[in-house]
């Protein structure tokens, strides 16, 4: 090094060499010195420039703090870790988790809007237009008033850590959050120190899980409390986003009534009565004392809009749970997706399998899509000259990727869940595969008809009857009158709860336009049904399905029925 001064006194010809202050001996060892600075270079840079406006100054004390600190960071590290180690307990929930959702639901009523939170998620809830009048009417009633679900934004706890307390203990919650880099299931993700992302962490002081226990079940109790008239609908996912890998996806919607699904009363008392029963602490004790799996099945059968799916929906928000759709006819799920979907299940859920004879399934797993017939030139029209073919008019169709083992596995295999009550639907259940409908699978076999005068009935209270006597236009007793007319109008099991409701929704709760247009209504709509009818025979005459039926209840009500199985 050459000449080295430290506060001389530079002629204007001498270049002034500083010595480096960081070797420049005092209170701190030198390489502790040197390890603060390559810790925040920036520290560096600012002592420099101070020696050089004031010589002589010294940034030792600063230095001698940093460098303490430097040193005992690891300590404090292994002091912390160890502390967590031996003086808490934790419990680590994926997100994609329904137990997460109640954690974070509790956070989101006590924590984050009772306190003085400056940073929070926000999520709409998805739900259904609540000013929506007829979306109101189907809204569970409690204690004979009708909930309305608000739509206003759920405030969530951010990602990041929260302390908070529950009587005299303290609860940390964290919430971290990643996206796979490779694209697959970011609930798969784990950090550096082997935690799993996108998951929620609950840890509390205390040497076992019971804490922690208590408190999930509180999470859950709160969300049976809480429950305004809402149950989560969870869809497959099949062909979209999947951020958790589970294959499901969910929305929220208003629980309908199931006073606002017409069918014979007798067959609906006894399909609550039974999955009210199958849930209750009772026969799980009688499923796990015979050794029997816990599970229930029920096939709704019948035609399109008749009630199959309105009433499983109505009955997963009776019974208090959410409800899982899966639609096997899209083509996207195979037989490992499907599998994976049920083992996501929660214990007690209402699953759907909805128009399973539509689904396709055949015994040994196809190719992933078929071509569609090849197109043929309308008659009349010259033959096309050789070498030229028609272009394809439509897109290859999707060919079911689900087996019927791959089915039956995922309902009742051996490393399926229990708990859950399965309800499948069918259009048409005669070519159901055996082993699908037999006892121990479908437990109960409902029919769902067309509307019967009791059912046509009312439908018209509900729809019509109602709003014209709030409005004060009507009284009960006309409101009765006017039904039991346009009862008489209507055929006896010819049109479905579908058609009936659609043309009363048209009337817009004027009883004395639905007299008036219903009978041109019913005419027009007959003869649409015979066209359809012709059309799908191919000109013959429909082809009467005369399979005979137990009607069950006082038999004045053919629309439903349920046959134990
Ligand atoms: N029994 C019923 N009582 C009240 N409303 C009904 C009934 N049946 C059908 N509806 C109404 O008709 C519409 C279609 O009903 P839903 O989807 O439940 O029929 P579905 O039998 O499941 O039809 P699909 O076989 O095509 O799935 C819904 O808007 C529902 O409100």
């Amino acid at each position: 090094m050459a000449n080295s001064k430290h506060g001389g006194n530079p002629t204007s010809t001498e270049v002034t060499i500083y010595r480096e202050p960081l070797d420049s001996p005092g209170v701190v060892p030198v390489h502790l010195k040197r390890a603060a600075t390559s810790e925040y270079p920036l520290l560096e840079i600012f002592q420099r420039f101070l020696v050089r406006l004031q010589p002589g100054s010294d940034l030792d004390k600063v230095l001698a703090v940093i460098a303490l600190y430097k040193a005992a960071a690891p300590a404090w590290k292994h002091l912390k870790q160890f502390f967590w180690w031996a003086c808490t307990s934790q419990i680590t929930i994926p997100e994609y988790d329904p137990v997460a959702r109640e954690v974070l639901g509790w956070m989101s009523a006590n924590v984050i809007s009772h306190s003085t939170t400056t940073n929070a998620m926000l999520m709409t809830g998805g739900l259904m237009d609540p000013n929506e009048n007829y979306y109101r009417q189907m809204m569970m009633n409690r204690g004979g008033q009708v909930v309305q679900q608000s739509d206003e934004a759920q405030i969530l706890p951010p990602i990041g850590k929260r302390i908070f307390w529950v009587g005299f203990r303290p609860f940390m919650f964290s919430r971290s959050g990643i996206s796979s880099s490779r694209g697959g299931p970011a609930s798969n993700v784990l950090d550096k120190e082997g935690q799993v992302q996108n998951a929620v962490i609950l840890t509390t002081i205390g040497w076992n899980l019971r804490p922690l226990q208590t408190f999930i079940k509180e999470c859950h109790d709160h969300k049976i409390r809480t429950r305004t008239g809402t149950t989560t609908v969870y869809f497959s996912t099949a062909g979209g986003p999947d951020p958790y890998g589970t294959g499901w996806s969910s929305v929220i919607k208003a629980v309908r009534k199931l006073d606002t699904i017409d069918m014979d009363p007798e067959v609906k008392a006894d399909l609550i009565r039974d999955a009210e029963y199958y849930y209750s602490q009772e026969s799980r004790q009688f499923f796990a004392d015979c050794g029997i799996p816990y599970r229930r099945g029920y096939l709704f059968y019948g035609p399109p809009g008749t009630g199959k799916t309105s009433f499983s929906a109505a009955l997963a928000g009776h019974l208090n749970c959410d409800i899982y759709m899966i639609n096997l006819a899209t083509g996207d799920i195979s037989d490992g997706r499907l599998h994976r979907m049920f083992l996501a299940l929660p214990r007690k859920c209402v699953v759907v399998i909805e128009d399973i004879d539509s689904a396709g399934i055949g015994r040994e797993q196809g190719p992933s899509s078929a071509p569609h017939p090849a197109p043929t030139l309308p008659e009349g029209l010259p033959p096309l000259p050789p070498g030229m073919t028609l272009a394809p008019t439509q897109p290859p169709r999707k060919r079911n990727l689900v087996t019927l083992s791959g089915l039956l596995n995922a309902i009742d295999g051996n490393a399926s869940q229990e708990g859950r009550l399965l309800i499948m639907t069918s259009n048409n259940p005669d070519v159901l595969d055996a082993a699908l409908t037999r006892p121990g699978r479908v437990d109960k076999k409902v029919h769902f008809g067309n509307m019967s005068p009791r059912a046509a009935h009312d439908i018209f209270m509900r729809l019509i009857g109602r709003s014209a006597v709030a409005s004060g236009t009507y009284t009960i007793p006309q409101i009765e009158e006017y039904a039991t007319k346009f009862t008489e109008k209507i055929p006896a099991d010819t049109f479905t709860p579908a058609q009936i409701q659609n043309f009363l929704q048209a009337c817009r709760g004027d009883p004395e336009k639905a007299l008036r247009d219903a009978d041109a209504w019913v005419t027009e709509s007959l003869s649409k049904d015979i066209e359809n009818d012709d059309d799908k025979n191919g000109g013959e005459a429909p082809v009467v399905d005369s399979q005979a039926t137990t009607v069950l209840g006082d038999g004045s009500d053919s629309s439903s029925f349920v046959s134990e199985v």
